[in-house]
């Protein structure tokens, strides 16, 4: 469990009918949409993306324009200019030249406006998309997020959304510009000479046709780069996670093999892609070279048996250069579309994801004021492809209840604990908390009045009142200093280098597993809810700071129903009623003096953890286990 207090996540989609099964709980597969398709869906989802595209356009067509008639102007400069009918003319040359340069400064001029305005745009619209990406990965079940690696789901939101950004800024515009560059000098070309337009087809035709086959390939290809580059961020996270445990058993070149693995699949992949980007590419230069010498050949042919002037060819020679940069371009253009397409699928995949919690939203129910009662009715839950966790379980705990639920462990505590505060979704049955269907109640309002504590809370790089502080919106200062004292506290905040403002560093580490422990509870407090679950903690902290955690607890749990996943016998003896869950089914429930004399697995468990305190006490049956105050009761006997 990585979140401390919470409640379920929202998301836009309405609830699934009570007593169906969950939704989606994988991030779902990439579509096989075309390019367009796939490049439609993603601008739509980009509407800061597509803002002032038309004007962007319409500058990038007069720019390109722009560039055509620097040619025709050299072709009059010539033909007027020099091979006049009366001699060279200095001032019609001087005419010409003048108002090519006025062309050339415009057509920079407005290049420039067209950049600053496309990068500006797709900026907005990408920030857009990663957020909106970044939201839904938030709007997913940890179940579901699960299904990926850390790391490669984090791709999805960054590098994936590089490579629309790369394409966007360099070669977005510049495709479809160079397409109506394409087109535009061809016609003109074609009206200058049919012959030599002939001659360019003829010489481009094959490159052309060469990056249109190849462009199925290259789709393929990098949708490898992509899903590689994920896993590779995805084992790099994992090993920089685990970095403690990877040394502490000396796994490092076993984890680093791993890694290593993903690279070198990452390599291959990239090298695979890029052979299809050279080759395209080389077509493109080899087809330049040829269209230009195939011009000046057939061109001083036609200008010979006069039926071009020499202006003409300039032109026709110029306009060539114009064709030739737009073609190798545009074959470095469609390689970037094929990767951005292959990143867009992705970032598409992850928003095509199906909320797994959804948030009913204002059609929604709010939990009634007051204390809190719960009643799960023929429970199950199974985990994708496995086994069921719980079956048929049945319970009643009314408002101001402390629930203890024990177990062996993998019996379905956590489970039953993780679908009480609906963090998991039941496969069938339901949990009704004030009497309302948990799918059916405003995520606003759960997350107001229900909470919960897991084994090991997530803190933040951040202060300790800061992490204190995430239990309620808008908690300032004063309500983070009284939370603290409630839990009678203060002597511990007291005692760390800087107080409540000492910095726990990431995930918490700058602190013992005990005050993690305590600032989770202190979180909670700060909550304030009225059914809090718990998952107490297994891990054993020296005798001082857990009395500290002892105390805080029964401050924390007086006056509102508590379900705890208890790990300590001496939770379950103070609770007012004890759950026991074996094999995912409720085999005992009652009081702690009524279940341990009692036949059934309670009092298994209660000789297990006896014989941890005292192994002179257990009787001679009782399974061993860890020694010490916090010895987990679920890790034996039963
Ligand atoms: N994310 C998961 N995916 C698949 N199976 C899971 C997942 N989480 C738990 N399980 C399985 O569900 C069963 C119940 O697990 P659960 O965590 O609820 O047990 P538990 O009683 O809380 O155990 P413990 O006391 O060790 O925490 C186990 O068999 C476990 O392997």
């Amino acid at each position: 469990m990585t979140s401390t207090t919470t409640g379920p996540p929202t998301g836009p989609a309405t609830a699934p009918a009570p007593g169906a099964a969950p939704a989606g709980t994988r991030i779902a597969r990439e579509a096989d949409d075309g390019v367009v398709a796939t490049v439609r869906r993603g601008l739509a989802l980009s509407p800061l993306m597509r803002r002032g595209l038309t004007g962007t356009l319409v500058l990038g067509v007069v720019a390109t324009a722009g560039r055509v008639v620097v040619p025709l102007v050299a072709s009059r400069a010539v033909d007027e200019g020099i091979g006049g009918p009366g001699g060279p003319d200095p001032s019609a040359v001087l005419t010409v030249a003048l108002l090519g340069a006025g062309v050339v400064l415009l057509t920079a001029v407005l290049s420039y406006a067209v950049n600053r305005r496309l990068f500006t745009a797709t900026e907005a619209g990408l920030a857009e998309l990663r957020t909106t990406a970044f939201r839904r990965v938030h709007d997913l079940s940890a179940l579901t997020q699960g299904s990926e690696q850390r790391g490669a789901l984090v791709s999805r939101v960054t590098s994936d959304v590089d490579t629309i950004s790369t394409f966007l800024q360099f070669g977005g515009l510049l495709l479809v510009l160079s397409l109506g560059q394409l087109v535009v000098v061809t016609i003109i070309i074609g009206v200058i000479s049919w012959q030599l337009l002939l001659v360019v087809v003829a010489c481009l035709l094959p490159a052309v046709l060469l990056g249109r086959a190849l462009q199925p390939r290259l789709s393929r290809a990098f949708a490898e780069v992509r899903a590689r580059v994920g896993r590779v961020l995805g084992g790099i996270s994992e090993t920089v996670v685990g970095a403690d445990t990877i040394r502490a058993y000396g796994a490092e070149r076993r984890t680093q093999g791993r890694v290593d693995t993903a690279v070198e699949d990452q390599r291959q992949a990239q090298v695979r892609a890029q052979t299809l980007v050279a080759t395209s590419f080389s077509a493109g230069v080899l087809a330049a070279g040829l269209v230009v010498a195939a011009v000046v050949v057939v061109g001083a042919w036609l200008g010979v048996s006069g039926g071009l002037t020499l202006g003409q060819l300039t032109a026709v020679l110029l306009l060539v250069q114009l064709l030739t940069g737009p073609v190798q371009q545009l074959t470095e253009v469609l390689n970037e579309l094929q990767n951005a397409v292959a990143g867009w699928r992705r970032v598409l995949a992850l928003l095509d994801t199906p909320v797994d919690l959804a948030d009913p939203g204002p059609a929604g129910r709010d939990l009634p004021p007051g204390p809190l009662d719960v009643r799960v009715e023929g429970l199950g839950y199974a985990y994708p492809g496995g086994p069921p966790a719980l079956s048929d379980v049945d319970l009643d705990l009314p408002a101001g209840t402390r629930v203890a639920v024990v177990g062996r462990t993998g019996s379905g505590k956590t489970t039953l604990a993780r679908l009480l505060v609906r963090l998991q979704d039941p496969s069938a049955g339901r949990v009704l908390v004030g009497g309302e269907d948990l799918r059916e109640v405003r995520s606003a309002s759960l997350r107001g009045r229900v909470a919960m504590v897991p084994q090991e809370g997530f803190l933040f790089d951040g202060t300790v009142a800061e992490n204190v502080a995430l239990g309620r919106e808008g908690a300032g200062r004063a309500a983070v200093e009284e939370a603290v004292a409630d839990l009678g506290l203060r002597p511990w905040a007291a005692g760390l280098a800087d107080g409540l403002d000492t910095r726990v560093g990431q995930r918490g580490e700058a602190l013992s597993a005990g005050e993690r422990q305590l600032v989770a509870l202190a979180r909670a407090r700060l909550a304030d809810p009225d059914l809090l679950v718990l998952d107490e903690a297994t891990s054993a902290v020296d005798p001082a700071l857990d009395v500290a955690i002892g105390a805080a607890l029964e401050r924390l749990m007086a006056g509102r129903t508590s379900v705890t996943v208890a790990h300590r016998l001496s939770t379950a003896e103070r609770a007012d009623l004890v759950v026991v869950v074996a094999d995912g089914r409720v085999a005992q429930t009652g009081r702690h003096a009524e279940l341990v004399d009692a036949p059934g697995p309670y009092a298994g468990l209660h000789r297990a953890w006896a014989s941890q305190l005292d192994p002179a006490a257990a009787s001679p049956g009782a399974a061993g286990g860890t020694a010490g105050t916090a010895a987990p009761v679920g890790g034996s006997g039963a």
